[in-house]
């Protein structure tokens, strides 16, 4: 087991004491052993469907999918995966918003596990650090590699960044495409979904929530 980053471990026990982590049971597998749990209940599913699993094309499916959840569209459940965070002394005194707009983000449903297909903006106040930029996009896409709900998504990167900033001044707002939405049940190809979660001098002062919301809507 890898040992977890200081920096994952103050992440998550904000989440737990702020009833935002997502819920999860957990256990003892190994990734290892749960990609071949998964394979074997993939392989049971693909086979209960009718699909010819000697197919050639079909052949690897249950395999490509147990590793396909989880090391990649699933693997933010693990903390291991938490991204590297390199915070800089806040030395040449920015006092001015930070914005990164569109963070590209692909999530997961987690009432029909399909995608979930959208952007991020997130943006601070720099007071005593600054995060390296890159590290913004990074963690968009830990809490993305999860099954999801938009809102939770963009809680779970509020406080993050909080967390790691050691400050209530972040902002983040996603607007994505939910393919349960468009590509099964209602079939709607157009609607998106904006979900805007506001902190510190974001939510308590008009100018800069307007500044943040002007980047945002475009
Ligand atoms: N609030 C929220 N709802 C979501 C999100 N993703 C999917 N949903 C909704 O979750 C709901 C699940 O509703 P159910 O009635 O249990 O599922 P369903 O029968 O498949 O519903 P339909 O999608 O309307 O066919 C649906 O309304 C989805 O649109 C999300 O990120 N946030
Ligand atoms: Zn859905």
């Amino acid at each position: 087991m890898t040992a977890l980053s200081d920096a994952a471990i103050r992440v998550r026990s904000a989440l737990e004491s702020r009833g935002l982590e997502t819920p999860m049971k957990g256990n003892n597998l190994t990734l290892d052993d749960k990609q071949a749990r998964i394979t074997g209940l993939m392989t049971e599913m693909m086979d209960v469907l009718g699909l010819d699993l000697e197919d050639d094309s079909l052949a690897e499916t249950p395999q490509r999918i147990a590793k396909m959840y989880v090391r990649e569209i699933f693997s933010g459940l693990d903390y291991s995966y938490f991204p590297k965070i390199t915070m800089i002394d806040n030395k040449m005194k920015v006092d001015e918003m930070v914005q990164v707009r569109d963070i590209s983000l692909t999530s997961t449903c987690e009432h029909h596990f399909v995608t979930i297909d959208g952007s991020a903006t997130v943006a601070y106040i720099p007071r005593s650090k600054v995060i390296g930029l890159s590290k913004i996009n990074r963690i968009v896409q830990f809490f993305a590699r999860r099954p999801q709900v938009q809102e939770r998504l963009t809680q779970q990167v509020l406080v993050a960044l909080q967390t790691l900033l050691e400050s209530d001044d972040v902002a983040v707002s996603i607007s994505a495409t939910h393919y349960c939405v468009k590509a099964r049940g209602v079939m709607d190809a157009t609607s998106s979904t904006t979900t805007t979660s506001l902190g510190g001098i974001f939510k308590s002062r008009a100018e800069t929530r307007h500044e943040f919301l002007s980047g945002v809507v475009r």
